[in-house]
């Protein structure tokens, strides 16, 4: 018996589609089965699906997967039951409950409904239970979505706090240029920093029926990586891919983590990636140290501009006075206080303003984000 581990995997459309771009049962069957195996080793088990558009779209009377926003909608809405119908009936065969969260990016924005997301998930996984999330695509507007199932995988995986991440595409992982379009492309097998010759190699997005193609893989990594989550891309294709994947012993790109670094916990991945900025604080060199290499909270008197309309409790960009983003944080006083007292001492501050805590940002609401695209 292994050590149980939290495995999140996700699947894209171009692997659970036939060439037709409808979905394939017989695909689907095949990952219900590789979910089966490693859940049989002892491991707790969250699936990000896509599928939904390709699922529903003949059925809404179309003959090709739609472009136009409205009937893309309508496609995952009829889509996603037949999915999760479909999903239910397999996990049943193998004597597993499947269960369904549909998630919006606003509802990763605020921190309760995120906290209450990763309690329910909690609950499904001591059950035995394999969650199948989505995004909620009848319902999301375009500004507001994730996009690409890639970069929700991360984030639900930094979520419940997963020990892996396993994307299975159509391709056997990362290749230092497109091999579908490039014959002689050789496969990357390990890969311990997303540098800018990894981005260049991912290139834009390039898919026929997904939505991200590999750039958006590598963007979901920047995501799992600082939360220390180790992550693979292989072929969805392969039997055993997913237990072999597991143990280390599957063709694909491995994406391992900064030992040395502590990964983000919880709390701060959500500053990081799903909280959302309210607006922006700009500071000085001193106060950019101060943060980022001496540990310490970041003082009033290090903020030089204030940009936008904010709340204590807020979270907020940290800009440095040459435009860089130096990371986001929970701000402890609203903007009309901030401008009041920037770069003031703490003991200069006026007794008017009252705070419970009178740092700007404390160094424990703080993190430093690598930067990532955020579609
Ligand atoms: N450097 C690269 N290495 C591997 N695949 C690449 C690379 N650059 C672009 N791609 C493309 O990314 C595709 C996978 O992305 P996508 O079709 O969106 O899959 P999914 O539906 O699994 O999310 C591959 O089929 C390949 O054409
Ligand atoms: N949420 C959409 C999937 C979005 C999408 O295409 O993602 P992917 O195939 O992972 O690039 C659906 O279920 O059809």
């Amino acid at each position: 018996m292994t050590d149980t581990k939290r495995i999140v995997v996700k699947i894209g459309s171009s692997s659970l589609t036939s060439r037709n771009g409808e979905i394939s049962l017989r695909k689907l069957d095949r990952l219900v089965d590789e979910i089966a195996l490693i859940k049989e080793e002892g491991h707790e088990v969250v699936l990000v699906s896509s599928g939904a558009v390709a699922a529903g779209y003949r059925k809404l009377g179309l003959i090709e997967r739609p472009t136009k926003l409205a009937e893309k909608q309508a496609a995952a809405s009829i889509g996603q039951c037949l999915l999760m119908e479909a999903y239910s009936e397999r996990f049943i065969s193998h004597g597993y409950i499947a269960s369904q969260i549909l998630i919006t990016r606003s509802d990763f924005s605020d921190q309760m409904r995120y906290m209450n997301a990763r309690n329910t998930i909690q609950v499904l996984l001591e059950r035995g239970v394999v969650p199948i999330v989505n995004e909620n695509d009848t319902i999301t507007i375009k500004q507001l979505k994730f996009g690409d199932n890639d970069t929700l995988s991360a984030k639900v995986a930094g979520l419940v706090e997963a020990d892996e991440l396993i994307i299975l595409s159509d391709i056997d992982g990362l290749y230092d240029d497109n091999p579908k379009t490039n014959p002689k492309a050789t496969l990357l097998e390990e890969v311990r920093e997303i540098t800018p010759e990894i981005e260049a190699a991912a290139g834009d997005s390039n898919s026929d029926v997904g939505t991200g193609g590999m750039s958006s893989k590598i963007d979901a990594v920047k995501i799992s990586l600082a939360a220390g989550i180790e992550t693979f891309i292989g072929d969805a294709n392969k039997s055993n891919i997913l237990s072999d994947a597991v143990h280390h012993s599957a063709r694909g790109t491995y994406f391992k983590p900064d030992e040395k670094e502590e990964g983000l916990d919880v709390t701060q991945h959500w500053i990081a990636f799903n909280s959302g900025s309210k607006g922006e604080v700009i500071i000085d060199d001193g106060a950019r140290v101060a943060i980022t290499e001496k540990q310490s909270h970041l003082l009033p008197q290090g903020v030089r501009e204030v940009n936008g309309d904010f709340d204590c409790g807020d979270v907020v960009v940290i800009r440095h006075l040459n435009g860089e983003e130096v990371g986001r944080g929970v701000i402890n006083y609203s903007a009309e206080q901030l401008r009041k007292i920037k770069r003031l001492k703490l003991n200069d501050i006026p007794a008017d303003i009252k705070v419970t805590k009178s740092e700007a940002i404390r160094q424990d609401e703080f993190v430093c984000v690598p930067s990532v695209t955020m579609s």
